[in-house]
C-alpha cells in the first residue's frame, strides 16, 4: 500500500546542540535504512519549511504506524498521513 506522508518538524530551541546533532544523525541513518528496503520509497524537502513529503510502500496501516512511530524526530513531528492507490487515467504501468 502506498502513502503520502507530510512530516513537519519542531525542534525545541532549547534543546541542546549535541542532542540534536545525535537525533538528527539517527534519523538519517533510520531513514535511509527504510529507502535501501524500498518502504520508504521518496522523501522530498518542500521548499521553506523544515516539513518533507514522502512516499511509503509497506504491508498496511499497522506497518506505516510502526515505522513512523520509530522515527527519531517523532516526537517532534507533526505528522499527516494519505493513503494513496493508482488513478485510473495514469498512462505509467508503475510509478517509478
Ligand atoms: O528533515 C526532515 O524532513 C526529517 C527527516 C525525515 C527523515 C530524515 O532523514 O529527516
Amino acid at each position: 500500500m502506498l502513502f503520502h506522508v507530510r512530516m513537519n518538524v519542531e525542534l525545541p530551541h532549547d534543546l541542546p546542540e549535541k542532542d540534536v546533532a545525535d537525533i538528527l544523525q539517527r534519523e538519517k541513518a533510520y531513514s535511509q535504512e527504510l529507502q535501501r528496503t524500498g518502504k520508504w520509497r521518496h522523501i522530498w524537502r518542500i521548499a521553506g519549511q523544515y516539513a518533507n513529503i514522502s512516499i511509503f510502500d509497506v504491508a498496511d496501516n499497522d506497518e506505516l504506524h510502526q515505522l513512523l512511530c520509530g522515527l527519531p524526530l517523532f516526537k517532534f513531528m507533526d505528522i499527516q498521513v494519505t493513503p494513496l492507490l493508482r488513478h485510473p487515467s495514469a498512462v505509467r504501468a508503475d510509478d517509478s
